[in-house]
């Protein structure tokens, strides 16, 4: 059991997170397996944990961003296949290869580059970009050079292709529609060299849920693995049931009564008014809780209080309805009594998606880990400083 000595800490539901892949494996057809996209740290889930608890619930593979977080799932003894879904670098393929990690590849140069690796087999899958403009292969000349440097290579092999969608969780679907085309034609293409040697996979969680017929041989989970909706128009539809996984929690340090016009916080922005009760939250921008979220609301005995003057780098003040004692549970997201903060709300407080916002909780808020409603265990960048 880790320690430590600040009442301030994000609660990650397991249970909500084996719900949600059993949901998702629920809604697609037999064929179609599931990747559980743990990248950075698990949107601020805490990466391994989640990575356990997925596959647990039926999640066949899992997806990463870097090698480095691909290793680190490694170095605890997981071993289902991961796919590191951006950029490696030529010269640390080798290393993937011994670690039976499969990479991305979408440049001749890159695979020329990494050729002569020694022995193990280096596994890839071929990014295509039918339209997110960010990483991948665009056209058929593009996609020959490509392929004739895999041909031509033995230790390099060729084991999936994907792409990435920019707009299937939106409610206008053309882009959509002409990335699928752009898919199918390179995809034609591609069949004469490899058909059925490899896997696709193209959809995210907005796809996976919305078009679960269309999604090849994988749907690459992730926003809705932690119980959030990509989008206000997928939460509408509401395709699949899910239960959101992250809750935050801190408690009240000091509080007390002014009197009228007495300042908060620097740069004194606030001003009581007369007999105003003033609570500290030893949470702050440090901790992930942006300077942006001054006049959000958090939760203090399920009622809603307002943030009060300016964020600090370790704390913030709230106006209280009442007195309540030091000690007392806030709540920055999640349930408290009948009332709830969900992460869309503290989202559309700082015109961000729900996305960004656990990944902002910093290492330095320690994540609990319940099954059952048991803490089965506790991360904390403190506990092992990275540096
Ligand atoms: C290549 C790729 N596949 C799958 C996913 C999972 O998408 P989902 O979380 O909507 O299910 C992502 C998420 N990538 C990002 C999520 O936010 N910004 C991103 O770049 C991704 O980049």
């Amino acid at each position: 059991e880790e320690k430590f000595y600040r009442d301030s800490f994000a609660e990650v539901d397991l249970d909500a997170i084996h719900y949600n892949v059993r949901q998702m494996r629920g809604r697609l057809p037999e064929k179609t397996g599931v990747y559980a996209v743990v990248k950075a740290n698990g949107y601020g889930h805490g990466d391994i944990q989640v990575a356990r608890t997925a596959i647990e619930a039926g999640a066949e593979r899992l997806a990463v961003a870097l090698l480095d977080e691909a290793f680190r799932l490694r170095k605890v003894g997981i071993t289902v296949p991961i796919l590191v879904m951006g950029y490696t670098r030529p010269e640390d393929a080798l290393l993937a290869a011994r670690e039976n990690i499969t990479v991305t590849v979408y440049q001749k140069e890159w695979i020329e580059r990494v050729k002569d690796t020694g022995e193990t087999p280096l596994h890839v899958h071929l990014k295509l970009d039918t339209g997110m403009g960010r990483i991948g292969v665009r056209s058929e000349t593009e996609m020959e050079s490509v392929l004739s440097a895999l041909r031509s290579t033995e230790n390099v092999q060729l084991t999936g292709v994907f792409t990435h969608f920019a707009t299937a969780d939106e409610g206008d679907l053309s882009h959509y529609r002409e990335q699928n085309e752009r898919l199918a034609r390179l995809l034609e293409y591609f069949g004469e060299s490899w058909s059925g040697e490899v896997d696709v996979h193209t959809g995210n969680s907005a796809a996976g849920m919305r078009f679960p017929g269309h999604m090849f041989q994988y749907v690459r989970f992730g926003i809705g693995m932690y119980g959030l909706y990509p989008s206000g128009e997928v939460k509408e539809e509401r395709p699949i049931d899910l239960q959101p996984a992250f809750s935050l929690h801190s408690t009240l340090i000091h509080v007390k009564k002014l009197e009228e016009g007495e300042p908060i916080s620097y740069g004194a922005t606030y001003r009581t008014d007369q007999g105003e009760w003033i609570g500290t939250v030893p949470f702050g921008y440090a901790d992930g809780w942006i300077r942006k979220l001054q006049g959000m609301e958090v939760l203090v005995n399920g009622k809603r209080c307002e943030i009060v003057g300016r964020i600090c780098m370790d704390q913030f003040m709230v106006r209280l309805d009442e007195y309540y004692p030091t000690g007392t549970e806030v709540v920055l997201i999640g349930r408290q009594e009948d009332e709830e903060i969900e992460m869309d709300e503290v989202a559309d407080y700082v015109d961000t998606i729900n996305y960004e916002i656990p990944c902002l909780i910093t290492g330095r808020v320690p994540r609990i880990f319940k099954r059952n409603n048991e803490v089965i265990s506790t991360s904390h960048r403190l506990q092992h400083p990275l540096v």
